[in-house]
């Protein structure tokens, strides 16, 4: 697998190996051992999978408070989505900044989104389904939320934010500066 890394420290893109044949492809979407060496060494606790059934579905920007704060290892099964990690680590160089990648299921490209960044992602496509494997079980007494469209952060989603599908909890997210 190759690594990339970003101008904020932390997050990587991941882009899996895959060994191509006429039958199809093979990659090892997930290996342990090259993950903890070449990336971040953490446990996985937690599986998650969601279908978004329309395009410009947003969901986020989530994470889970201390002591259930979850690092984020995102990819797509089917169709792409505009992953987003946005730094609220407190004392960071970067902290308020925000990074995009686009995810497609084609190019099996991953997102790792470690603890103490908040995370969200905007379909490009209709029917996607995004899978991420997490660090922290699920704890609805430590979720958090930032709006999508905080100024101070200034997300370049590539939907106007008038038009993106939203559910109700992320509709009424606080700013990033109220979370302070
Ligand atoms: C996140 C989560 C939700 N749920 C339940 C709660 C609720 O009834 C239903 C839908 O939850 P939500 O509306 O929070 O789902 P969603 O808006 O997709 O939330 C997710 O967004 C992305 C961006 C993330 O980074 C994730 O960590 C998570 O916060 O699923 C679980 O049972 N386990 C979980 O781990």
């Amino acid at each position: 697998m190759h690594v990339r890394h970003f101008d904020i420290k932390g997050p990587a893109l991941i882009l899996p190996k895959r060994h191509e044949d006429a039958r199809g492809y093979f990659y090892e979407a997930f290996r342990d051992d090259a993950f903890r060496q070449t990336v971040a060494d953490v446990t996985f606790v937690q599986d998650n999978q969601a279908l978004s059934k329309d395009r410009a579905t947003l969901r986020g920007l989530h994470y889970q408070r201390s002591p259930a704060a979850q690092g984020k290892l995102v990819r797509c099964l089917k169709g792409s989505i505009f992953d987003v990690a946005v730094d609220i680590r407190k004392g960071s160089d970067t902290f308020g900044r925000w990074l995009g990648q686009t995810l497609t299921a084609s190019g099996g490209e991953q997102l790792w989104v470690p603890e103490g960044f908040a995370h969200g992602y905007v379909t490009l496509e209709d029917d996607t389904e995004v899978f991420y494997k997490v660090t922290h079980p699920y704890s609805p007494e430590h979720e958090a939320g930032i709006a999508f469209d905080d100024p101070d952060i200034s997300v370049a989603w590539p939907f106007d934010p008038a038009l993106v599908i939203l559910s109700a909890k992320d509709k009424a997210q606080p700013r990033l500066a109220e979370m302070i």
